[in-house]
């Protein structure tokens, strides 16, 4: 049927990926902690796609740690609710609907994991608070 004209490709990823980092780059609040992470943005742009290709095409081209690359940067519970909209609006214009809503979802999902990883996840910091009245 329609299958193969519907297939997510490489290629596309590659073109989210490269809009959204020129996008990031000028942000106000995302683009000092990149900026002061990144400095070879090409490479930077390569690891990423090959990083959404294994998400979302199970390529297994990505090697690494997201988890840990996240740690020692000035990374805030807000900067996760950025990235998103970023991506968001960024997938939409880039890919047709069916595939910007997986994208979606996966950004979702690992943007949790790193969230709770890194001690930002709002549940968490909750349970931390002394008990009132107890
Ligand atoms: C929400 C979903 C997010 C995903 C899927 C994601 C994914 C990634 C991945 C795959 C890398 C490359 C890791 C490596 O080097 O192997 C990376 C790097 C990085 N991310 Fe994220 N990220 C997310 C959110 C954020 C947010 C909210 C921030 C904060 C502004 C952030 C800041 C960074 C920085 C600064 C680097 C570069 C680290 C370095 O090279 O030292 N990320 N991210």
């Amino acid at each position: 049927m329609s299958r193969e004209t519907t297939q997510l490709t490489e290629q596309q990823l590659s073109d989210l990926v490269d809009r959204f980092y020129d996008r990031i780059q000028v942000h106000p609040t995302l683009g000092p902690v990149f900026n002061a992470a990144v400095d070879d943005w090409p490479a930077h742009k390569q690891l990423l796609t090959s990083f959404w290709s294994s998400v979302a095409l199970g390529t297994r081209s990505y090697r690494g740690n997201p988890m840990a690359q996240h740690r020692g940067h000035d990374i805030h519970a807000g900067h996760f609710d950025e990235w998103l909209a970023l991506w968001r609006e960024t997938a939409d214009e880039v890919l047709d609907a069916e595939h910007a809503a997986l994208v979606h979802e996966y950004a979702k999902r690992i943007g949790r994991s790193l969230k709770y990883g890194l001690g930002l996840q709002e549940g968490v910091r909750s349970l931390e608070l002394p008990i009132v009245g107890g």
